[in-house]
């Protein structure tokens, strides 16, 4: 890992100024940011304070009002399957079974260079990827939570991204169905060394999946404050690492930057 590229996404001195009818929102400044090829990143914060901005910068969504964003020595110009979003309310489509939905997002990325063999090859090899195979055939209405999630998750898998971008993708789910989705999560990643930029809200989470945490200022004018550094072996067992002192430390680091450093006056 030592060897990959040191500055796969490079985010640099990126500001963020929404336009609004009240008038100008800094809601970003000075953000600079690199991440390996292949790092798990998560991007930690109180409510409001431009996680999702960020990653939606990332994502080509939104475009920086200074500052530069490039992706593989590449400036971010728009949107790009080579950046693929997973949203935390999974966004399928309701009249389409999982297989089809899946199958939308390969067809856009590599229809024009497979046959429709190969491009219903790689839909199933997705599904399969988070454990679906069996609900291929499913509308969005029969199956779970959990699994509409896995749904969104093989699709932005499906279209090999260079960078898989989440924001809460677990936000909506119960504990457990949500910790089951972390595992499988930390599963897929291993194996297909994806590059994942996470929003969390949730500090275990962000300990357990993470190479780097970025912990995030408040805002207005929000600002990356400090980033914690998780060196804790992978592969990662929830049950082993909750005995783990330095697994305590590192939570104990994100804790006190949320509630004594970044103390959230509520409204
Ligand atoms: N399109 C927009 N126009 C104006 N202001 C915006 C826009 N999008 C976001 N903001 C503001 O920018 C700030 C950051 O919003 P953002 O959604 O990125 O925060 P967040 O950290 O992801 O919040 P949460 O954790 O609650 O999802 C907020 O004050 C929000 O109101």
């Amino acid at each position: 890992m030592a060897l990959r590229d040191e500055k796969f996404i490079d985010i640099h001195q990126a500001e963020m100024v929404f336009h609004t009818r009240k008038g100008d929102f800094h809601a970003l400044r000075e953000i600079n940011l690199t991440v390996r090829k292949g790092e798990f990143v998560t991007l930690i914060g109180h409510s409001g304070c431009g996680k999702s901005t960020l990653l939606n910068l990332i994502a080509g969504l939104l475009q920086p009002s200074d500052g530069v964003l490039l992706c593989a020595n590449r400036e971010i110009a728009g949107p790009s399957p080579e950046r693929a979003v997973v949203f935390q309310n999974h966004s399928l489509l309701p009249w389409l079974s999982c297989f089809e939905n899946v199958f939308l997002g390969v067809e856009r990325v590599f229809s024009a260079t497979e046959s429709k063999a190969a491009l219903k090859e790689r839909t199933n090899a997705a599904l399969a990827l988070v454990g679906l195979t069996p609900s291929a055939q499913k509308r969005p209405n029969e199956i779970s939570g959990g699994m509409k999630q896995r749904v969104g998750i093989a699709r932005a898998l499906a279209m090999e991204p260079k960078v898989l971008l989440m924001d809460e993708p677990f936000g909506a789910l119960d504990a457990l169905t949500r910790a089951h989705l972390q595992d499988e999560l930390l599963k897929i990643v291993a194996k297909t060394e994806s590059t994942v930029v996470m929003v969390t809200h949730d500090v275990d989470e962000a300990v357990l999946l993470s190479d780097r945490i970025v912990m995030m200022t408040n805002g207005p004018a929000a600002t990356i404050g400090e980033i914690v550094d998780v060196r804790l072996p992978r592969p990662r067992e929830r049950v082993m690492l909750a005995q783990d002192p330095f697994y305590a430390k590192y939570r104990t680091t994100v804790l006190e930057f949320l509630y004594r450093k970044q103390i959230r006056v509520a409204a």
